[in-house]
């Protein structure tokens, strides 16, 4: 998808430069072995855009995903939100008040119910202490968790519905950013095309940046730009 001048694309919704990741470089010492994993990656990521990171396994999608949602810090270079340093803003803030992540491992809290997990979450980012069961709930019955087991503890629930359940409590968290980590991959066809349009619609009605690593080829073509990470650089497609 093309951005025009003033800053509008195809669907009707507002773009802005929101992320930038400014000569990123990432090394991995073990012992005496270093291993770059990044090398001077640069990219600036747009508000109101879907996004699919693609590459071979260990080529360090991870490694991106960590840098660019504040887990960890570059070895040189900066990652930019909205034009500051994620640095100053201070990794802990950025990573609580403006981005969500869903994990591969999803971490979710297994001693919890659904409903608990992501109202949890929604009382870390600041979200109304009123609204936050009703949204809870909502956002559950969007992605297809059904009433009876929002109430049960996620242990209990399948991987495909815990995958869901953490869905639900990134999205509660109405930030700026959703990055996902291979977020279809416990899924069958049906619910992992069902989440792609939750995601379409946060960004192309909402205006959020989501940022997926995925090696699913249905989902990269649902995303408006395919970046390819290769030998430590990204480079984006078409
Ligand atoms: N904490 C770490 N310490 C040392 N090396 C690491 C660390 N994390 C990742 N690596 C190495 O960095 C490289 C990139 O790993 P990363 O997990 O980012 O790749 P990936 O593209 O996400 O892989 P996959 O598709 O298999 O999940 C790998 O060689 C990995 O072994």
């Amino acid at each position: 998808m093309t951005s025009t001048p003033t800053g509008t694309h195809a669907h009707g919704g507002t773009t802005a430069p929101i992320l930038e990741l400014a000569d990123v470089s990432r090394t991995y010492s073990t012992g005496s072995r270093r291993r770059v994993v990044l090398k001077s990656v640069s990219y600036i990521f747009e508000a109101g855009h879907m996004y699919a990171i693609v590459g071979p396994s260990g080529s360090g999608k991870t490694t991106l995903l960590s840098l660019a949602s504040g887990l960890d810090a570059p070895t040189s270079g900066s990652v930019r939100f909205k034009g500051r340093d994620v640095a100053e803003v201070g990794l802990g803030t950025y990573r609580n008040r403006h981005v969500a992540t869903v994990f591969q491992s999803l971490n979710l809290l297994t001693y919890m119910n659904a409903v608990q997990n992501v109202t949890s979450a929604m009382e870390i980012t600041g979200v109304r202490s009123g609204s936050r069961k009703r949204r809870a709930n909502e956002l559950l019955g969007l992605l297809g968790i059904e009433p009876e087991d929002r109430a049960r503890r996620t242990l209990q629930l399948s991987g495909g519905q815990q995958q869901r359940v953490a869905i639900a409590r990134a999205l509660a968290c109405e930030v700026d950013i959703l990055f996902a980590d291979e977020p279809t991959g416990a899924l069958d066809h049906e619910a992992a095309a069902g989440i792609i349009e939750v995601f379409q619609k946060l960004a192309h009605d909402d205006g959020k940046c989501v940022i997926v690593v995925t090696h699913s080829r249905d989902v990269a073509a649902a995303c408006d730009k395919t970046l390819v990470l290769k030998r430590g650089k990204l480079i984006p497609q078409g």
